[in-house]
């Protein structure tokens, strides 16, 4: 491994981040009653474009009003290619409460989209006297965005969270589909007549993942949209738990639970991880650097496997 050590992500549950648009205030308490560990209050896509401005009063009130109880809050702001992106930031920081702590920025592109953000950030910071630095997360959902990741997930200490957005990364791509994550008709291999379908979405997903890990970035995976089909979105999330994402959004409360279901690592691979590193601690104490666990090698490197699970089922239990 190189001499520089690989950073930690942010020490927090990120199972499930529950999106809701910032024009639906009835949703608001609900949304603060539900099991998921961040909240995403929403003025980008899920707000009409003639209620921006009332969903941003809406949303700066409920930072005052609602009980967030120890929940994770964030407000994604519109695009940097909108009219509305630098009101969404200034009124926000010039009104909101200390109870935001995140900032999302979608359709990030670049570095530098970053940076214009923190720039704007930082100067409302200063002028509110705001003690409390809001973090950021961003999507990626645009061919610059994918081909950009790595420059955006180290493009500012604030960086906490990078999510795969599903609908806008098709589009850009010019993928033939309005599906929002999860299987694709048109995309099988075919084998002796039998159709194999595969991931479409996978390098995107790994990239983000190599990109979050590289810099201390929790990876998260974006939206399924058919919350009909609960096997079919508890598939996805499996997928992402299992290529090192720490969790998944739900567009739907009744995606919450299966979200979280999947990012909780069960009682049983728990209790196999710390099997394994109590092995290798007495193999090593025996100075034995690989040895053999039901059947199967397990060596130095087994250890930090079994430590990810242990780390994530003990950030879990502090939900
Ligand atoms: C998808 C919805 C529009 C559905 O709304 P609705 O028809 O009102 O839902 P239900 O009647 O099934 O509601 C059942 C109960 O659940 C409550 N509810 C509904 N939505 C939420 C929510 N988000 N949080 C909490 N509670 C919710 C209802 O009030 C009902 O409650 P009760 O009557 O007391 O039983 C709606 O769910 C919705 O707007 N979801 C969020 C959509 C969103 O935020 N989209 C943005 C993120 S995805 C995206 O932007 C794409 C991404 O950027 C990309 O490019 O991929
Ligand atoms: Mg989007």
């Amino acid at each position: 491994m190189s001499f520089r050590t690989q950073p930690a992500a942010p020490a927090r549950p990120n199972r499930c981040q529950l999106f809701g648009p910032g024009s639906r205030t009835e949703l608001f308490e609900k949304m603060a009653k539900s099991a998921a560990d961040v909240i995403n209050l929403d003025l980008e896509d899920s707000v009409a474009p003639g209620d921006k401005d009332i969903a941003r009063k809406n949303i700066i009130q409920a930072t005052h009003d609602v009980d967030w109880g120890n929940k994770t809050l964030s407000v994604r702001i519109n695009g940097l290619d909108t009219e509305h992106w630098y009101k969404d930031v200034v009124e926000l920081l010039e009104n909101a409460s200390d109870r935001l702590d995140l900032i999302m920025l979608p359709m990030a592109g670049c570095a530098e989209d970053v940076y214009a953000l923190e720039a704007l950030v930082a100067a409302v910071e200063k002028a509110k006297g705001r003690k409390k630095p809001v973090g950021f997360e961003a999507i990626i959902e645009t061919a610059a965005g994918i081909a950009h990741v790595e420059e955006i997930a180290a493009a500012s200490p604030r960086m906490q969270a990078i999510s795969l957005g599903y609908a806008d990364y098709a589009a850009s791509m010019g993928m033939q589909t309005t599906g929002i994550g999860g299987t694709q008709s048109n995309y099988y291999m075919l084998n002796e007549g039998e159709k194999h379908y595969t991931n479409p979405w996978h390098w995107a997903q790994t990239a983000i993942v190599a990109a979050c890990r590289t810099h201390g970035v929790l990876p998260v995976d974006g939206p399924f949209g058919d919350f009909s089909d609960d096997e079919a979105f508890v598939a996805q999330a499996r997928r992402s738990a299992t290529l090192g994402m720490v969790g998944k959004w739900a567009i739907h409360p009744k995606q919450v639970k299966l979200s979280n279901e999947v990012f909780t690592p069960s009682a049983e691979a728990v209790a196999e991880a710390r099997e394994i590193l109590a092995e290798m601690d007495k193999a090593n104490a025996a100075g034995m650097g690989a040895v053999t666990y039901k059947g199967k090698l397990i060596d130095q490197a087994s250890m930090k496997q079994a430590q990810v699970i242990v780390d994530q089922a003990e950030l879990a239990a502090q939900d």
